[in-house]
């Protein structure tokens, strides 16, 4: 029998005991992103409104924040929620979805930095122009390799004390000084749309479990959402069928089967 590896037992820890999430994300996601988390074992709760955001974070294992779709009233409950979540301490991941793309969306995403991200999660082209690079990102899509990507990754992870994910083909995680690549999944997932956001919840959910470790459990979550798109990808036609694909992939990984699959290179 093979021995059990980190993300195994963190997956089965998830399932033993699900993690309430508070995901402040996009309208695209907010429904797969459930689903998601839902399929994982974790307990989603979609909650952006700011009359309530701040309260709502103190009471859950982790807090993501994804930038979307975004407006000037759900900023104000990004950074409550942030701030909640800081002062709790509860992590607390930030997607910051085509920031570079408007002033409004770059201002936003410095004032979230200010609030301290546990881990940072985004594709190549948000990750090289959030280290100030030049990025070639269109609209919400990444056109970088993550390769292109790892020295933002690192630098970002210094100078914002986080642990940052860079996903594609071959997905990249720093803390600053250790690093790992995961492997998997498949090149039908960018063509869903908000995947990635809801590996942001999922990261969320896996840092609930372990809030002291957020570069395993990033690690984690990756690895999980790696396999679970392998599997999906051997049973869909294309885009439309890969979706519940995925779910179904996701719901039926266990960890033996995740120990057995999982491709990390740490270093
Ligand atoms: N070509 C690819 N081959 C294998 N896996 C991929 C590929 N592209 C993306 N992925 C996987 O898809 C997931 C989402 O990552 P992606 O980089 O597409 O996020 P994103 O651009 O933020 O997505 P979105 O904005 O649509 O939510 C990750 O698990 C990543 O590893
Ligand atoms: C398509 C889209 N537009 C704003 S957010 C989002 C989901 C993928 O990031
Ligand atoms: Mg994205």
């Amino acid at each position: 029998m093979q021995d059990q590896t980190l993300p195994g037992i963190l997956l089965s820890e998830l399932r033993a005991q699900p993690p309430l999430v508070h995901c402040i994300t996009n309208f695209v996601a907010m429904n797969i992103a459930a689903n998601v988390l839902l399929a994982a074992g974790a307990s989603p709760a979609m909650v952006h409104a700011e009359e309530e955001a701040g309260e709502f974070a103190a009471i859950a294992g982790a807090l993501t924040i994804n930038i979307g779709t975004l407006s000037s009233s759900w900023l104000r409950g990004m950074e409550a929620a942030a701030l909640a979540a800081s002062q709790s301490g509860k992590p607390w991941v930030l997607d910051p979805v085509a920031h570079y793309a408007t002033l409004f969306r770059r201002a936003a995403v410095d004032r979230l930095l200010e609030l301290g991200p546990t881990v940072i999660r985004g594709n190549a082209s948000e990750i090289i122009a959030l280290a100030g690079g030049e990025s070639r990102g269109q609209g919400v899509d990444s056109r970088d390799e993550v390769e292109q990507a790892e020295e933002s990754a690192r630098l970002l992870a210094r100078t914002h004390g986080a642990t940052v994910a860079v996903t594609g083909v071959v997905d990249f995680v720093t803390d600053g000084e250790r690093t790992a690549r995961i492997e998997g999944g498949s090149p039908l997932m960018p063509q869903v749309t908000a995947l990635g956001c809801s590996l942001t919840c999922l990261v969320g959910a896996f840092t609930a479990i372990r809030p002291a470790a957020p570069f395993e459990a990033t690690v984690a979550a990756l690895a999980t959402f790696a396999v679970a798109g392998e599997m999906a990808a051997s049973r869909a036609d294309g885009p439309g069928s890969f979706s519940p694909a995925f779910l179904d992939a996701l719901a039926a990984l266990d960890a033996p089967l995740l120990d057995r699959h999982a491709r990390v290179r740490s270093a």
